[in-house]
């Protein structure tokens, strides 16, 4: 072992037991064999908790193997808003009667941008960044072409990502609506919600986020800053496993006013009248469609009880210490194999994972995955480190860096 792996060994054992969120990390499941050695993925899908699996048996067992269909009538009916209102108070900063969980991020997406945009008479374009997840640019690009709408792009600085002045320079009378990312899913970019929030409102237009990649581990304040709409993914830091339902926030002010486009029984006033005609829940409810997904979003009730208990300011300290931790590492350890670091190095503008570039990390990954250190790839270089702040420990991080050190020293 060389010194300076020592250095860092002796550095990660002093930041875990110095960590006051470190005890967590055993709520969640490991597989006991020791197959996985660092799991940075948790910004792509986050563990599960040692808790789920119990409770998924007695929901099982409980209200749908013996409540049967009575469910629907003594619990399930409401679930969607009941963790709706849950995660809102918990992480996004929401007063009741915003949240509703269900559908995936990008039906979420097209609902609340095709509302808005149809909210927004005589105003026709949508802004967003070239940057942003390809499925947030194609609904706007397909959403655009059947409402002929005008799609303004934003081309932000690599080094800054999408700043208030960028949006400044595009949003006017014409603006309907403003899709962002507030953390960019590839540089891990933390964008100005509140500044840039103000700047839409100001100009007339809709603000719009998208917080898949903040949701759980960056607090928000969606009332506060005024925010109009929102949705998010829970299979991230959320845990709620592979293909969990979304969120969808829709500010208050607007819930009567905004029509969503998929018209379902769901979403009707009274599902149970079974009437002729379509008229629109009076509440949020309005833009749920079909049955809920209840089974599937039992898991993100255990995440949320756990962010509650532990508070989501102190689930950003730790993602910040960590996210420090992993640069200071690839500084010491990478960037002289010719590593670059790709994300803001300001943690104030920084969300929970950091991207590193190489020629070769493509290649890199997939033995890395072999040898149980899981990152993600990104196209052209890029290789990701989810830090899921109640899950991962600096050790972990620190065995992964290194590991990349030796696959990366191994080729060359
Ligand atoms: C920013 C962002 N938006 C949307 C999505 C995708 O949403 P969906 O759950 O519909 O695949 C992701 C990740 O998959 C994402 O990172
Ligand atoms: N949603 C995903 C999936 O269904 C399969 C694999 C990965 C994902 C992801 O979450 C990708 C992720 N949103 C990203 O930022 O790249």
């Amino acid at each position: 072992m060389s010194n300076s792996t020592e250095n860092a060994t002796l550095t990660s054992a002093r930041l875990d037991a110095a960590d006051p969120l470190a005890a967590y990390r055993d709520r969640f499941f490991e597989p006991a064999d020791g197959s996985v050695i660092s799991y940075l993925d948790g910004n792509s899908l986050g563990r599960p908790l040692r808790a789920t699996a119990a409770n998924l048996t007695a929901f099982v067992q409980g209200e749908w193997g013996s409540g049967l269909i009575r469910s629907w009538d003594e619990k399930w009916m409401d679930e969607p808003t009941v963790v709706g209102d849950l995660l809102g108070a918990t992480v996004l900063g929401a007063a009741p009667g915003q949240t509703i969980i269900g559908d995936s991020t990008s039906v979420l997406l097209y609902k609340l941008l095709r509302a808005g945009l149809d909210g927004q008479a005589g105003r026709d374009e949508i802004v967003i960044d070239r940057w942003n997840f390809p499925t947030d640019r194609f609904l706007v690009e397909g959403i655009a072409a059947e409402r002929g709408a005008k799609i303004v792009w934003i081309d932000p600085d690599a080094a800054t990502g999408v700043t208030p002045e960028d949006v400044a320079a595009v949003i006017g009378e014409r603006t309907a609506l403003v899709l962002l990312s507030h953390v960019a899913y590839r540089s891990g970019f933390l964008a100005d919600a509140p500044g840039i929030t103000k700047l839409v409102k100001d100009a007339g237009a809709l603000m719009m986020w998208d917080l898949c990649h903040s949701a759980g581990s960056i607090p928000t304040e969606l009332d506060a800053w005024g925010v109009d709409l929102a949705v998010g993914c829970s299979y991230k830091y959320l845990n709620g496993g592979p293909g969990a339902p979304a969120f969808a926030y829709i500010n208050s002010a607007l819930t009567g006013r905004l029509q969503q486009p998929i018209w379902g029984w769901m979403g009707a006033a009274n599902p149970f009248e079974m009437g002729a005609d379509y008229e629109p829940a009076a509440n949020v409810r309005r833009f749920i469609t079909g049955t809920p997904p209840i089974l599937a979003m039992q898991p993100l009730k255990d995440m949320l009880a756990l962010l509650a208990e532990v508070g989501i300011e102190a689930v950003r300290s730790k993602s910040v210490a960590l996210t420090e931790y992993t640069i200071a590492l690839v500084r010491e350890h990478l960037v002289p194999l010719g590593v670059e670091l790709s994300s803001p190095l300001d943690p104030a503008h920084r969300g929970s994972h950091v991207i590193i570039d190489h020629p070769r990390f493509a290649e890199v990954t997939a033995k890395l995955w072999e040898a149980g250190v899981i990152p993600d790839f990104r196209p052209p270089y890029g290789l990701r480190i989810g830090l899921s702040p109640l899950s991962t420990s600096f050790a972990e991080v620190e065995a992964g860096i290194l590991a990349i050190r030796g696959v990366l020293a191994s080729m060359s």
